[in-house]
């Protein structure tokens, strides 16, 4: 499924907190989208996922204006998964994950057989087989996370999006993420403070300041000296990495 943001724009006090940003994503692609603290990658999620009304500006599923779609069908077609994901009910974890196929059951329908698949499927791809049977406040933070990823992999979007999914999690659990993501059909974006990470394994970068994009392409284009002194002030060497062959970042310090 391909979604796109056209001129999108979300003001709250007077203040434009996401400015006229235009981006598209294609299925199997993963956007990353790169900025300082308070830049609005997390705005521009919400509004990518039909959680908040843009106050200019639309977002389009397949080329269809998503307020076309009632909030089921676009649940349907798109899963967020936020910086603070909770959840209220002290749930277990295969609990959580079955939440996931609310948007594709019908009021009356029992569980199906596809149901239990995709729960099933979700459990294994975020490796929490072993603690589907844990509680919700028994977890720890990377544990949580993954419950997450794996709630929003059983609800089978077509666009999936991700706001700085590797926060707590170790290194080999950010790689095992990503390199899950990355591996599926779905159009991806993904917020990241990483620029190394977002630069092995993300096909494209957007870079937001201030609520507008200020560069877009591939990580080894947009991920220069110029700009990470232009948007963070840190003086950093780039180079490509002679082991994988992609952009990697030295700060210097
Ligand atoms: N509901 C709101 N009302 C007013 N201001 C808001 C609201 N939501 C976010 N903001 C402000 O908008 C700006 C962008 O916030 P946002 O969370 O989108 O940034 P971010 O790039 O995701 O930041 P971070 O990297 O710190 O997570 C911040 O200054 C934030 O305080």
């Amino acid at each position: 499924m391909n979604i796109e943001g056209r001129e999108l724009s979300w003001i709250r006090q007077h203040e434009r907190i996401v400015d006229g940003v235009t981006l598209t994503v294609g299925p199997g692609e993963t956007l990353g989208l790169i900025g300082p603290n308070g830049s609005g990658k997390s705005s521009l999620l919400h509004l990518l996922a039909g959680l908040r009304r843009p106050s200019s500006g639309r977002v389009y599923l397949d080329h269809e204006p998503i307020d076309g779609f009632s909030r089921r069908q676009v649940a349907q077609k798109v899963a967020l998964v936020a910086q603070h994901s909770t959840t209220d009910a002290d749930l277990r974890v295969e609990e959580v994950v079955r939440l996931g196929r609310i948007p594709h059951r019908g009021p009356l329908q029992g569980w199906t057989q596809s149901d239990v698949e995709h729960v099933e499927q979700a459990l294994v791809q975020a490796g929490l087989v072993a603690l589907r049977h844990r509680r919700w406040h028994t977890l720890s933070g990377g544990e949580r996370q993954r419950t997450q990823l794996a709630r929003a992999m059983a609800q089978q979007p077509g666009v999936l999006l991700l706001d700085e999914p590797t926060n707590h999690l170790d290194i080999q659990h950010q790689l095992d993420l990503l390199t899950r993501v990355r591996a599926l059909a779905t159009s991806n974006i993904i917020a990241l403070h990483d620029l190394n990470l977002a630069a092995m394994f993300c096909d494209r970068l957007v870079v937001l300041s201030e609520g507008r994009l200020v560069a877009q392409g591939a990580p080894e284009d947009v991920l220069t000296p110029a700009l990470i002194w232009r948007i963070y002030g840190v003086d950093a060497a780039v180079e490509r990495s002679p082991h994988h062959g992609k952009a990697q970042i030295h700060y210097l310090v």
